[in-house]
């Protein structure tokens, strides 16, 4: 695997993303034959690691006006809301279909191993949000580019795990994303 390595990694511990790397688990033909699947669970088994996740993502949004982090079912969820506690943003959850009780918004995307669609309550976003959508992997792009559509201003996508082979950043077209790990 090897590291994120933008401008924003200046000056970033990369021990920390060393051992966030570390804790990533791939699970060769799971859930079908042909997926690698990268496991996140191991990061919340040390805090110290989950910290370290934490506060890479914290590091680079403070300051930045965000007001918003959304987070995607389900392992979206595992992340974003402490982030937004970090930077006293809401967090808003962009949820699997039926799950929510009041007016949602509904997007259909496909996936690296089935399609599926993603609701968020309407109103949850306000006209003046700056939102930041955190999911632990980008693969196809699919999910992330249903969530941009979501409605609020994106500053950016935020992952864990990016699989590069899979080009899911050219779905985005202009939102950045910055990912801590990079693999294939
Ligand atoms: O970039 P993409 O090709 O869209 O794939 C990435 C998405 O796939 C996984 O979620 P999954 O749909 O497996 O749901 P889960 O989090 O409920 O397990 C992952 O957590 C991302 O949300
Ligand atoms: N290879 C993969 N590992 C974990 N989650 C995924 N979501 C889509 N592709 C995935």
């Amino acid at each position: 695997m090897a590291f994120a390595g933008d401008d924003s990694y200046h000056g970033v511990d990369d021990t920390r993303v060393a051992r966030i790397a570390a804790a990533i688990t791939v699970f060769p033909g799971f859930p079908k034959p042909g997926i690698s699947f990268h496991d996140v669970t191991g990061i919340f088994h040390k805090p110290e690691v989950f910290r370290d996740a934490i506060g890479l993502f914290v590091e680079r949004y403070k300051g930045k006006g965000v007001t918003l982090v959304a987070g995607i079912e389900a392992r979206g969820f595992f992340f974003a809301p402490t982030i937004a506690l970090e930077l006293g943003a809401k967090f808003v959850p962009l949820r699997k279909p039926r799950k929510l009780p009041g007016e949602v918004i509904s997007e259909e995307y496909s996936l690296e191993y089935g399609t599926d669609r993603i609701e968020m309550h309407v109103g949850a976003v306000e006209p003046n949000d700056r939102a930041i959508i955190v999911d632990d992997l980008i693969a196809t792009g699919g999910t992330l580019s249903a969530a941009k559509r979501a409605g609020a201003e994106v500053v950016e996508c935020a992952c864990v795990i990016e699989l590069q082979e899979l080009k899911g950043r050219e779905k985005l077209g202009k939102i950045p994303v910055f990912v801590l790990v990079e693999t294939n």
